[in-house]
């Protein structure tokens, strides 16, 4: 339904991503792991459409762009929260990507939007302004602005950042949810356990992709030093 091939991202002489290929498929919950500097948002932002002219090919559900399938929520600390908007309004914003140019929410898109923030548990903070909120109240207003777009496959870099662990159960009881309805759920991680619990594909990352597959052919010794055995000097095996 959505993947890469052959994909290497530079951002000019350093080499982020080199030669990744990876599957991600509807009804399944993915988790991207790796070390900090991995790759991992470099590859969500390239299922997301958002880098431009990649070298190697990107594959999308068949006859959809990213612009129409795909709903990216970014990490926590790359928005800014100053900006003078409530819980509501970026729930709508949700709905208003999908609107054109001409039209203005109707009662639809409300209901939609209600409907995102029930979900995610934020409906009564409807009003209040988003830098009124706290962590992982903020994570919950992106999944619900997620939500309300109804998009076949939800991209999340680390969507558990900063939220406390009842609430993680919650996040990733619904992200299940959401692939168990037929979606593509990808979620960029640093929790291995949560990944082992909730999701059915793991993909291990590091520059490459170093393994591929459910949780139990992946996790093994072998892969989690590949991935995650750093030197002082930031060298890893996967650069050997
Ligand atoms: N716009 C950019 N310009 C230059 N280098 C970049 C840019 N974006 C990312 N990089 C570099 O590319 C590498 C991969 O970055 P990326 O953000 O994909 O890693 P990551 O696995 O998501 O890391 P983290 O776990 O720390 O969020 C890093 O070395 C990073 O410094």
């Amino acid at each position: 339904m959505l993947g890469v091939d052959n994909l290497t991202v530079r951002y000019g002489t350093h080499t982020a991503l080199e030669g990744a290929t990876v599957r991600f498929e509807a009804g399944q919950f993915s988790a991207v792991i790796g070390p900090n500097g991995a790759g991992k948002s470099t590859l969500l932002k390239v299922l997301a459409g958002l880098l431009p002219d990649p070298q190697g090919s990107v594959h999308f559900d068949p006859g959809h762009t990213p612009r129409q399938c795909v709903s990216y929520v970014p990490q926590q600390q790359t928005l800014d929260w100053a900006f003078p908007v409530t819980v509501w309004d970026v729930a709508m914003m949700g709905r208003t990507g999908r609107l054109g140019w001409l039209r203005w929410p109707g009662g639809k898109d409300r209901q939609k939007v209600a409907a995102a923030l029930e979900e995610t548990g934020v409906y009564d903070l409807r009003h209040r302004h988003i830098g009124a909120l706290s962590g992982g109240q903020r994570q919950r207003v992106l999944l619900a602005r997620m939500l309300a777009r109804e998009g076949h496959l939800l991209l999340l870099d680390e969507p558990l950042t900063g939220v406390d662990p009842a609430t993680q159960e919650g996040l990733m009881a619904l992200l299940r949810r959401q692939a168990d309805r037929g979606r593509a759920v990808v979620m960029v991680t640093h929790d291995l356990d949560q990944a082992r619990r909730w999701c059915d594909h793991l993909v291990l990352v590091n520059r490459r992709i170093v393994a591929d597959g459910t949780p139990d052919e992946v996790y093994t010794p072998h892969n989690i030093e590949a991935t995650f055995s750093v030197s002082h000097l930031g060298h890893t095996h996967a650069e050997a």
